[in-house]
């Protein structure tokens, strides 16, 4: 579906894009992370035809896109970049209408985002999470094949953030491909399969969420009435243990049993016992620590 290679960009001296490479297939929901100022926004720009590249290319459905040849990127692709531009004394349904022709699709995207209160009213009386759901509805409107959104969770209500969630896994599940920056890292895996996470202009991985989540680490988190004895007892025996607040965390995945087994042989009790995994952004973070180093 879409193909980058070789995509370099400089704004002045200032090098933002330096090689930057990645592709995706169809029917993929590929999350886009990274710090501010890594480049997403100038990514999905580039994959736009709206910023002129100093090198590299990029490809949509096997089409070239640049400023001057962006025929598929008309045709094929919705997007919401930064703010959407929306003129205030047009209507949210007039601000649909610039985009499809097709009623029965404004209507679905006015009930799947739930704007039917306010469609009609001009939208200069909207606030910035109406606003921003005008937005997501016309990057959705005319059904295409690819949807970049970046950060399309910025000011809804926790409502509103579940029903795109649940839309956008019911427009891939139905084949379309969507790219989404977000920093809400914990709600963007919740709709990924993919993450492509840039730092610096450059993307540092590329891993699926089943890969990812391979990566993660497990921890074992124990509370017990004493936790002094009991983190002597584990550190003797030579476990990966540290004290945190009231917890004691071993930090490997380690055999739960015998573990037990030495602080119930110590007459230790023990009032709490959890295995946590890492979650996206505690992965993310380390790998790109671990690949700094
Ligand atoms: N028009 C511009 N002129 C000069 N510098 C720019 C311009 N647009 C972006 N930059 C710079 O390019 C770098 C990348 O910006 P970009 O907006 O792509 O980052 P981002 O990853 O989307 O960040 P954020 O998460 O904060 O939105 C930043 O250092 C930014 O200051």
């Amino acid at each position: 579906m879409v193909q980058v290679t070789g995509l370099r960009k400089k704004f002045g001296h200032r090098i933002v894009l330096c090689d930057v490479n990645f592709e995706f297939s169809t029917g993929e929901v590929v999350g886009l992370v990274g710090p501010n100022g890594a480049g997403k926004t100038t990514i999905m720009k580039e994959l736009l035809g709206l910023l002129v590249a100093d090198a590299g290319n990029v490809q949509i459905l096997g089409q070239p896109v640049s400023v001057t040849t962006h025929t598929v990127v008309t045709q094929q692709v919705g997007a919401l970049i930064e703010r959407p531009a929306i003129y205030p004394f047009l209507s949210g349904w007039q601000h649909l209408q610039l985009m499809t022709n097709s009623v029965e699709q404004m209507m679905w995207v006015v009930q799947a985002l739930q704007m039917t209160g306010y469609i009609h009213q001009p939208a200069k009386r909207y606030s910035l999470g109406m606003k921003q759901k005008l937005g997501i509805a016309m990057a959705l409107v005319g059904r295409p094949q690819l949807v970049i959104l970046d950060e399309p969770m910025n000011g809804l209500d926790p409502q509103s953030v579940k029903r795109l969630r649940e839309l956008i896994g019911q427009l891939a599940g139905e084949g379309t491909t969507f790219l989404i920056s977000s920093h809400i890292l914990s709600e963007l895996e919740k709709v990924i399969d993919t993450v492509i996470l840039v730092d610096q202009g450059q993307v540092r991985l590329q891993r699926t969420m089943a890969q990812l989540q391979e990566s993660a680490r497990q921890s074992l988190v124990i509370q017990t009435t004493e936790n002094a004895r009991a983190l002597q007892i584990l550190l003797q025996a030579d476990y990966p243990v540290i004290q945190r607040g009231t917890d004691l965390i071993v930090t490997a995945s380690v055999a739960l049993t015998p573990l037990l087994r030495r602080l119930f042989a110590a007459d230790v009790q023990i009032s709490k016992v959890d295995q946590q995994r890492e979650d996206l952004e505690t992965v993310l973070l380390r790998l790109l620590a671990e690949g700094k180093a």
